[in-house]
């Protein structure tokens, strides 16, 4: 997915189509993601981001919306094997899942055992029949492991490669975002996440070369103001 050019995006609320309402926190409760879908509708932003648990829900409260229901897989850490991570990512998917984020399974990545990596996300990928947004979780891993990661992960048919979970202290920066645009190229997107705050920290983040946008607080983004 192209890079969003700098004309698109002249306020705060022209961010609401690169929006994932994101709602991860183990804690969360039923009622925070209904309140995420209502804000979703009303915002008309991309997606609404949760946890496979609650997914049903949000496909049921976005019905209709043209916002997507988005569940992470084997999240916020990337340590299951790979059929456990198949499993997961075909029950999301058939519990109403339109997207995938799934992390990278990280320790081997970690390991440097780079077929691993890639005959993992193939299998997670090849198994369903929606877009995998691939989480690299930038701040554990070096320069060179995050070129590596989003190689690996456009080789896999990623749609998305995705800077942070938002889990591991250590969010998108745009030094990130920029080098992994640079890697996958215009036919894959850069998903920033993790620690975005501001209305003008998100538009940062597309004018480095991100297409979309994950923050628990994307109301505050569009209803903010540019400096
Ligand atoms: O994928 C999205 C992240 O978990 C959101 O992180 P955030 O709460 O820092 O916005």
């Amino acid at each position: 997915m192209r890079s969003v050019p700098p004309e698109a995006i002249r306020t705060p609320r022209d961010l609401a189509p690169y929006l994932d309402h994101t709602v991860l926190a183990p804690e969360a409760t039923l009622e925070d993601v209904r309140r995420a879908c209502a804000e979703a509708r009303a915002h008309r932003f991309a997606g609404v981001c949760v946890r496979a648990d609650a997914v049903a829900e949000v496909r049921r409260a976005l019905e209709g919306s043209g916002v997507r229901a988005v569940a992470v897989v084997d999240f916020p850490r990337g340590e299951a094997d790979t059929g456990a991570r198949v499993a997961e990512a075909r029950e999301a998917a058939r519990l109403g899942a339109e997207e995938l984020d799934l992390v990278i399974r990280l320790p081997a990545l970690l390991a440097g055992r780079h077929e691993d990596v890639l005959q993992d996300l193939r299998a997670v990928i090849g198994a369903v029949g929606v877009p995998v947004k691939v989480i690299l979780e930038t701040s554990r891993l070096t320069r060179d492991q995050r070129v590596v990661a989003a190689a690996l992960a456009r080789c896999a048919g990623a749609a998305y490669v995705k800077t942070s979970t938002g889990f591991a202290g250590g969010g998108a920066t745009v030094e990130d975002v920029a080098l992994l645009r640079a890697v996958v190229g215009e036919q894959v997107g850069v998903k920033a996440s993790g620690g975005i705050r501001t209305a003008a920290a998100a538009r940062a983040m597309l004018a480095a070369g991100a297409s979309r946008i994950g923050a628990s607080g994307s109301v505050a983004l569009v209803s903010g103001a540019f400096p």
